[in-house]
């Protein structure tokens, strides 16, 4: 199984550093882990050095790489698109990159499989640049699962979702991520989302890793209250799941 671990990573622009220090145990496939942190904290620029995208001190190790799998795919927060394709023809491309432009009959199958999981079947056809935001955010998920990662970094995968396709996409990387062993780190806002969906999860703030662990054990209205200034209590809802409610601004 893929084991992906972080040591003593950091990253710059120019010279501005947004983190140094990043130490992480073995991240295990078959698992989804919430990167969560306030707006600016690192998050995408976290994803980026791991993806290899930004260059650093440190090394991040991947293990356990199956063959006809990407070690690492990064998918990002913007999902805009302005190449003239239509869904079926940018997530073939997604599926063909770096690995020879013939198309086998599985390819389509595989695409096809992806986007009926995803319930966008019916875009297929359609102009990605006519797309709304939200469907394009679907289409960039089908563009990642396609390339067969051991290791998704998903960057607010659900920020242009409705609530119905954020629970469905979310449940659905769940099911992904333990079926293919894949190693799923995602950034999130929503943190009843990390809670629920997430068995793991790290904290990015003020240019270090502050926490991680299992998700009900770094969520706390401690760290809510000194790293997001909210003042939030954690409560089991009926359904004895914990659930964050939010009194307000400390
Ligand atoms: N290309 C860039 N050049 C210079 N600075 C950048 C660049 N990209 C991001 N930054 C800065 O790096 C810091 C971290 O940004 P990053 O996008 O990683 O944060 P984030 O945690 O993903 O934020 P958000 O939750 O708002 O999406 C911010 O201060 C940002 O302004």
């Amino acid at each position: 199984m893929v084991a992906l671990k972080l040591n003593d990573i950091g990253a710059r622009y120019g010279r501005t550093q947004v983190f140094e220090g990043v130490c992480t145990d073995w991240l295990k496939g078959g698992e989804l882990t919430a990167l969560i942190g306030p707006n600016a904290a690192g998050k995408s620029t976290l994803f980026k050095r791991i993806a290899g995208l930004l260059a650093g001190p440190g090394v991040v190790q991947v293990e356990d790489v199956r063959e006809g799998h990407r070690p690492i795919c990064y998918m990002p927060q913007d999902t805009g698109a302005n190449a003239v394709l239509t869904v079926y023809e940018s997530v073939l491309l997604a599926a063909k990159q770096g690995s020879g432009w013939r198309v086998a009959d599985n390819d389509l199958s595989e695409i096809d499989r992806i986007l009926s999981a995803l319930r966008i079947t019916d875009l297929a056809f359609r102009d990605l640049g006519a797309l709304s935001g939200g469907q394009r955010q679907l289409v960039a998920i089908a563009q990642a699962l396609v390339r067969k990662p051991e290791v998704l970094l998903m960057d607010e995968p659900t920020s242009a979702l409705d609530l119905f396709r954020q629970i469905e996409v979310l449940d659905f990387m769940k099911r992904v991520a333990a079926a293919e062993n894949m190693a799923v780190l995602i950034a999130l806002h929503d943190l009843n989302h990390a809670l629920r969906y997430c068995s793991q999860a790290m904290v990015i703030h003020a240019g270090r890793l502050v926490a991680s662990g299992p998700s009900a054990e770094v969520i706390t209205s401690d760290m809510l209250r000194t790293i997001y200034r909210v003042d939030a209590r954690i409560e089991d809802c009926s359904q004895g799941r914990p659930v964050i409610i939010v009194d307000g601004c400390v």
